[in-house]
């Protein structure tokens, strides 16, 4: 049985767990959080058959087989850097995180001196096994469309390019590069930036943000042409009804990631 410990239990991670239950290979045993809201998760999950225990911070003489992380840019900071340097096996679902300049150097880095790894998971896009392959080959262009509810861009920089409360139309509030959309739009960053680093980089990876006020999904739009051929994928992601920016899929990436390191026979 693989021990695990997550850090967050916010939308993605209460899904996780939720799902995490059923599995009798693998085990959560801690859930690591902000001290201001220890007391709160504890009782989200007091009506679970095996509760993880409740931390701020993984103890120092804790061992988990892996480490998942479900929280945010500064729980990587935080946690997932000072586990990589400990050996701990890191799993990754903030890969927006990356775009910040240095941090996926310092990450490897860790990694290394750690005799460890990490791993940044798919989450809320599909396709990252046919682009990075298609990189071996070498790859000419890669697009990517992000379409969201109108609502979902309230608090970034779209307020400013336009009334998200009254377009009737769906809206382009950004186009450019994977770099500069992971700055102006850092918490939607993580699709953009994990097509960015398994194909052409920040630079090189067009983006294009949509503010759609007909749309109820996070539709997620690849295109990608090189040696290998072209592909063109729409993956119309189910909102979280706890965090609608998250996709449905990013938990259930989380819950495959997991059980792919447990299970003998994995895809
Ligand atoms: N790769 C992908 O495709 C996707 C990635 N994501 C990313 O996943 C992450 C989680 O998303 P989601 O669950 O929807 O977010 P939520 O806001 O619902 O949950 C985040 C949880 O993490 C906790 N947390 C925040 N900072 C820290 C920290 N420094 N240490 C420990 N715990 C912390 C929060 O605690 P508190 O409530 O106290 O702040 C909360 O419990 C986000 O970074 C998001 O950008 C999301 C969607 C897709
Ligand atoms: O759809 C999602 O879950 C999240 C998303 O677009 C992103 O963070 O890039």
């Amino acid at each position: 049985m693989l021990n695990i410990t997550m850090i967050g239990c916010g939308a993605i991670g209460i899904g996780a767990l939720e799902l995490l239950e059923k599995d009798p290979d693998l085990c959560v045993d801690a859930v690591i959080v902000p001290e201001n809201s220890e007391e709160l998760v504890r009782q989200r999950l007091a009506g679970f058959v095996r509760p993880p225990r409740v931390l701020t911070a993984l103890p120092a003489d804790a061992r988990p087989d892996l480490l998942v992380e479900c929280a945010g840019h500064r729980a990587i900071e935080e946690h997932v850097l000072p586990a990589l340097e400990r050996g701990i096996p890191c799993l990754v679902v903030s890969v927006g995180a990356l775009s910040e300049l240095g941090l996926a150097e310092r990450l490897e880095a860790a990694a290394r001196r750690g005799g460890t790894y990490i791993e940044l998971l798919p989450g809320a896009i599909g396709g990252i096994d046919a682009l990075s392959a298609a990189k071996v080959g070498g790859l000419d262009a890669v697009l990517y469309v992000g379409r969201k509810p109108a609502s979902a861009w309230k608090g970034t920089p779209a307020e400013q390019v336009c009334d998200l409360d009254s377009i009737s139309e769906a809206t382009v509030i950004f186009q450019g590069s994977a770099r500069e959309a992971a700055s102006l739009y850092p918490k939607n960053a993580n699709v953009a930036a994990t097509l960015s680093l398994a194909g052409l980089g920040l630079d090189r990876t067009e983006v294009q943000l949509i503010a759609d006020p007909h749309s109820s999904e996070n539709v997620h739009r690849v295109e990608a042409r090189g040696a290998f051929g072209g592909f063109e994928m729409t993956l119309r992601g189910k909102p979280l009804a706890a965090n609608p920016k998250t996709s449905a899929l990013t938990v259930y990436s989380v819950v495959r990631a997991l059980g792919n390191h447990a299970h003998s026979l994995s895809i």
